[in-house]
């Protein structure tokens, strides 16, 4: 099994670093009381930083068949990396959105629950998908991402997330839920 605490390589550059630390803010008792809210607009905004953040999500997993992101700010990260490195983009959707027969899967985040939801005819049985998204929180978001991929037969190449908030423990909960590497750009 492979050691997902291992970093995924090449090591994060300086520039990464520096482009996330100067696009993020952070804000405290938002969305909810006790909750410390990092934001990446700056990042999403910035050109320069968007495209370099983007495509150091997804490098060193290996060869791939799409990036899957988590709506609505893994839409921004993976819809951008996805362009970076010549793939389609998979709209993992919140619930609701999305007709006809889909997939659902419910979770809990760090401030609430919600579900989240695909159509498994999206992508070929097999195909090799990469999830990205902006912070790895509690991981409730991100194992039930994977569970979808599984059950709808994608393969799960890797786990990309700019902000790993590490005291919230999301780190062993996607250990829980898959065998693939996760990569943070940047843990707080
Ligand atoms: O690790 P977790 O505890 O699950 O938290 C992480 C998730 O929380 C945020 O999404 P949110 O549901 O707030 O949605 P948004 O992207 O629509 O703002 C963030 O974008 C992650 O998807
Ligand atoms: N503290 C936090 N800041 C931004 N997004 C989050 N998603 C879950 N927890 C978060």
């Amino acid at each position: 099994m492979p050691d997902q605490n291992a970093p995924v390589a090449p090591a994060v550059s300086p520039a990464v670093v520096e482009a996330i630390r100067s696009g993020m803010t952070e804000t405290p008792d938002f969305p909810s009381e006790g909750i410390l809210f990092r934001d990446l607009s700056g990042l999403f905004a910035d050109a320069d930083g968007l495209r370099t953040v983007a495509a150091a999500l997804v490098e060193g997993f290996g060869p791939l068949d799409a990036v899957a992101g988590v709506e609505a700010r893994g839409f921004v990260l993976g819809a951008a990396a996805a362009v970076a490195t010549g793939h389609g983009m998979l709209a993992v959707r919140k619930a609701g959105k999305l007709p006809g027969e889909v997939l659902s899967e419910s979770y809990a985040l760090e401030y609430g629950s919600a579900s989240l939801e695909v159509h498994p005819s999206t992508l070929p049985a097999g195909a090799r998908v990469v999830i990205v998204d902006d912070v790895l929180a509690t991981g409730g978001t991100l194992a039930a991402t994977i569970r979808l991929m599984e059950r709808a037969g994608w393969d799960v190449v890797g786990v990309a997330v700019v902000l790993e908030l590490e005291a919230l423990g999301g780190r062993a909960a996607l250990a829980a839920a898959t065998a693939a590497p996760v990569k943070a750009l940047l843990a707080l």
